[in-house]
């Protein structure tokens, strides 16, 4: 279907707005109308540019508080109206938003409403204008699309149609299924947002937080499969006010909007199979990875992360045949540190290499979706994994398995009976700008699914946190939202073992010194969940960190920190399916308090 995006999506001036979308690949634009007067270009300027760059004017939007007033408020609604329609001609564009009515409107009766949307509907027709009325969340007495969706077909005008908007209608909870009772061809337009799920007042919720489709909590698979089994075939359009995209760089935005339009009509196909006749594009298949095939830390030096993996008891495999990389693994826990004399003095996790059944569908998909190829140096006979770059930089290789094991030589053999039997999680934290993108990156590029977000308290302030992850658990991603002052963050790699006590107790006669845990956690632990004398006697000393639910326990321990990265080790027991989220705290705490103790002596 034809794409769109409201303008008021990106930042920067009109000009810069209309070449963003253009380059990012939309089909079309709705023109903000603040955009428009604040521009020094004409309209006929404006309409040039768009005619030059591919763009169609599809919207001009909004035209406020039109109908629902008395006959001597209706006759300055009238003189408005006409100045923007012929606006709206200069500009070439057909179809105008008139938005329900929020500051001026005295009568609540819908003839009075229809009978003065009829009334602009003939102005409009004069000058071959459509009106599309959408009632908005906070309207002073419309704010249900099914109530103007009966006063449009109360006024019974050829010029006078319905816009939809996503926000509106699910942030109220109304059920888009009725959507499916208005004919096709009365909506006029269509506008998509997301949202997370907030409780607060629906006009801040609008203006500060939509998102776009696949960042958020809608359900917009759903509710586009309704406006399409209506028979809508207009444009799909975005409408995303949002203070974070305001601010960032427009074209990077505009790329973000159109792959999560990309990623929407490619999940509503598979919604709808053959029950609409619209045409929907549709993405290459391809199911979450099947696990985490490895991690790359990337350093001029790597010693350091190497010295803790050889504490926590993986084995050397060797080099790599023609590159500076070193693998070490246990289990299927796969880390391969990379020494680069470029890459800085901070160990970082550079990269995160996915198992995936079909890595040329994979990466097909990645591309439809506009995810930057990373190239890599390969050598004569080595693997060429594909590469995209997640919206952090992060490298994300899609991989068959590890069949490029065989490309390190000089190496012990694995353990046989490895203690540690996989990477459990990724924890990838996220600069602020783009944590949203990040969401939708891993959501559509690997079709993770997306958990319910939550808020962790450490000594700087909150984290967003959000797990994407596999249906099945095989791969889990949170990702932690950096607030704007921080820096310095690390990631880190979860790894999943069979017997944490054990594995504690042998690590720390390797040498191993892990994150140290307060005393008052173990009291709170005792209080909290009852645990038994003798475990917390065993966690206390090993710094372990406990959690437990009605599935199941979780025991964890952290690693320090070197640079940029830690390791956690974890083992579930039972059907525990959590991260511990309520030791989160304590672990910043201990972090943070590690950290400046060892910066005292440089300050
Ligand atoms: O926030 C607003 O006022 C506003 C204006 C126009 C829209 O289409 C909308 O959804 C919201
Ligand atoms: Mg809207």
């Amino acid at each position: 279907m034809r794409t769109s995006i409201a303008t008021v999506c990106l930042s920067g001036a009109l000009v810069e707005k209309l070449h963003a979308c253009a380059e990012a690949g939309f089909d079309g634009v709705e023109v903000f109308e603040p955009d428009l007067v604040a521009a020094p270009q004409s309209p006929e300027e404006i309409r040039a540019l768009a005619d030059r760059l591919g763009l169609t004017l599809d919207l001009y939007q909004p035209f406020r508080d039109a109908e629902g007033v008395d006959e001597a408020a209706f006759g300055d609604v009238l003189r408005r109206a006409e100045a923007k329609l012929a606006l709206m001609r200069r500009l070439g564009t057909e179809t105008m938003l008139v938005c329900s009515n929020v500051a001026t409107a005295t009568v609540d009766d819908d003839e009075v409403s229809a009978s003065q949307l009829r009334r602009l509907g003939d102005l409009a027709a004069a000058y071959d204008i459509r009106l599309a009325y959408e009632a908005l969340a906070w309207g002073r007495f419309v704010d249900d699309y099914r109530r103007a969706w009966r006063i449009v077909e109360r006024a019974d005008h050829p010029h006078v149609g319905v816009c939809l908007d996503s926000f509106h209608i699910l942030s109220r909870g109304h059920d888009p299924a009725e959507i499916e009772k208005i004919p096709g061809d009365r909506i006029f337009f269509l506008q998509l947002a997301d949202a997370p799920a907030l409780t607060m007042d629906v006009l801040s919720w609008s203006r500060h937080h939509r998102l776009f489709p696949g960042e958020g909590s809608f359900d917009l698979p759903t509710f586009l499969g309704h406006v399409l089994r209506a028979g809508y075939d207009g444009p799909l359009s975005l409408e995303v006010f949002n203070d974070t995209f305001r601010r960032t760089d427009p074209a990077r935005t505009a790329r973000q909007a159109l792959r999560s339009l990309r990623w929407l009509e490619d999940r509503a196909a598979r919604d709808l199979g053959a029950t609409t006749t619209a045409t929907l594009g549709r993405l290459p298949d391809a199911p979450a990875p099947r696990g985490v095939d490895f991690v790359e830390v990337r350093a001029e030096d790597t010693t350091p992360v190497e010295t803790i993996l050889e504490q926590l008891g993986f084995d050397f495999r060797g080099r790599h045949r023609s590159k500076n990389v070193r693998l070490w693994t246990q289990g299927a826990a796969r880390i391969v540190c990379h020494e680069r004399p470029a890459a800085g003095a901070r160990p970082v996790v550079a990269a995160v290499g996915f198992n995936v059944a079909d890595p040329e569908g994979a990466a097909l998909r990645a591309g439809r979706l506009m995810a930057p190829p990373v190239h890599r140096q390969t050598y004569a006979g080595d693997q060429d994994l594909r590469a995209f770059a997640a919206p952090d930089g992060t490298e994300v290789f899609l991989s068959g398995g590890g069949a490029w094991e065989e490309e390190f030589e000089h190496g012990v053999r694995p353990d046989p009976d490895p203690a540690i039997t996989h990477v459990d999680h990724v924890n990838l934290v996220q600069p602020w700008q783009f944590f949203d993108e990040a969401v939708l990156f891993y959501g559509s590029v690997l079709s993770l699914e997306p958990q319910p977000a939550l808020d962790v308290a450490g000594p700087s302030g909150l984290v967003r946190s959000q797990v994407m992850r596999s249906a099945d658990g095989a791969v889990r991603l949170p990702l932690n939202l950096l607030p704007a002052e921080q820096h310095g963050h690390a990631q880190h790699v979860a790894l999943a073992c069979r017997d944490i006590v054990g594995l504690a107790r042998a690590a720390r006669e390797r040498g191993l010194r892990p994150l140290r845990i307060p005393g008052n956690y173990y009291d709170d632990l005792a209080a909290r969940l009852d645990v038994d004398d003798e475990l917390l006697a065993t966690l206390r000393s090993l710094d372990l960190l406990y959690d437990r639910d009605s599935t199941g326990e979780y025991l964890h321990l952290y690693t320090q920190t070197v640079g940029g990265v830690f390791f956690e080790v974890v083992e579930r027991r039972g059907g525990y399916d959590g991260y511990g989220a309520g030791d989160a705290p304590v672990r910043l705490s201990s972090q943070a308090a590690h950290v400046s103790s060892r910066c005292g002596t440089c300050a």
